[in-house]
């Protein structure tokens, strides 16, 4: 039984540290998981690239969706383990949302292993069986295995949400609730510079996230008015403040983009806006040590894909 799906990573609108709330934008950087389920009963996984990779997080949703999905009272195939194997163009721990990234492929993947895969993640053409969850329940349990391997404070259902949904969301993390979920213009895009330091989202300072709840409650306004650049500049300042983090990348970006933040808990900063508008923010970003990238903004969000046949 084989699965195979991938899932964007994302950038931040608002960080969900300080009040709970959270709003991210799918980027074109995805993540894939190719599943091998069996009834083994134990779960192994594996980081293309990345032999030292803690692989607790896939494994996790490797073994969750089988739980919950895969057992002998369905009607579907059932599985009890299997092995699992991620290849990523998103950077772990950078606050490119790489967590959210990998949960969502892994759990579509095993989903479509078990002849379960959500209607709205197939290829056009493709009929669901009646018991496939959607892709916000599917996102849910990927958010649960977040929670369960502890690489979330808040479960991060913002980034989790943007990621396999596409486009931009907004979240209450405290309920797993979806507030918003639209697309930004078309005509923008979204420069990412990320410096060659770590930062793992469980690590962050949250007491001093909490401090800037006030700003936060006003970000969140700004984003449910749909006024999602600003809210990400605002959300920048604040947690750059907040996390330790210059908040040069952002002024340099300003005002030529229309929006920039520090993305998650760090160290990565994203700009959105034209083309036109982001082409002096990286002749300044690329003076910058690390990696600076103008990626498209994703509106399709996690999909299952052809297997590998070698
Ligand atoms: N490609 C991947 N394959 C398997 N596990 C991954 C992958 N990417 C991330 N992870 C898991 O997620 C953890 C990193 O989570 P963390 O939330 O710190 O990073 P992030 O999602 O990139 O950050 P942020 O939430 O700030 O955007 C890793 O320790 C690993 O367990
Ligand atoms: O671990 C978490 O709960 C989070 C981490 C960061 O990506 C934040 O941007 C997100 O809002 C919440």
């Amino acid at each position: 039984m084989e699965g195979r799906a991938t899932a964007p990573g994302a950038g931040t609108v608002l960080n969900a540290l300080a009040n709970g709330s959270g709003s991210a934008f799918a980027i074109d950087a995805r993540t894939t998981a190719t599943v091998e389920l069996d009834d083994s009963g134990t779960v192994t996984g594996e980081v293309a690239g990345a032999p030292d990779a803690d692989t607790r997080l896939v494994e996790r949703c490797v073994a969750l969706v089988c739980e919950r999905h895969g057992g002998p009272e369905t009607t579907g195939p059932t599985a009890t383990g299997g092995h699992v194997r991620t290849e990523s163009a998103v950077p772990m721990a950078a606050g490119l949302k790489s967590s959210s990234a990998a949960a969502n492929a892994t759990v579509l993947a095993v989903l479509a292993a078990l002849d379960r895969a959500p209607p709205d993640a197939l290829p056009d053409g493709e009929r669901a069986t009646p018991a496939a969850p959607t892709r916000a329940a599917a996102c849910r349990l990927g958010v649960e295995a977040a929670r369960d391997a502890g690489v979330t404070v808040t479960g991060a259902f913002d980034d989790a949400s943007a990621s396999m949904l596409g486009g931009v969301t907004v979240t209450d993390n405290t309920a797993d609730a979806l507030l918003a979920r639209e697309t930004l213009p078309t005509a923008w895009q979204a420069l990412v510079w990320t410096p060659e330091e770590r930062a793992l989202s469980a690590d962050a300072d949250v007491a001093r996230c909490e401090r800037v709840a006030p700003v936060a409650d006003l970000v969140r306004e700004l984003a449910l008015d749909g006024d999602y650049a600003r809210a990400m500049t605002v959300n920048g300042f604040a947690f750059c403040a907040a996390l330790g983090f210059p908040a040069d990348p952002a002024v340099e970006a300003l005002p030529d983009a229309a929006g920039a933040s520090l993305s998650g808990t760090g160290p990565s900063f994203v700009a959105i806006g034209t083309d036109d508008a982001l082409d002096p923010v990286a002749a300044r970003w690329r003076e910058r040590e690390g990696t600076t990238r103008r990626l498209a903004l994703d509106t399709t969000g996690g999909i299952v894909t052809p297997e590998h046949h070698p």
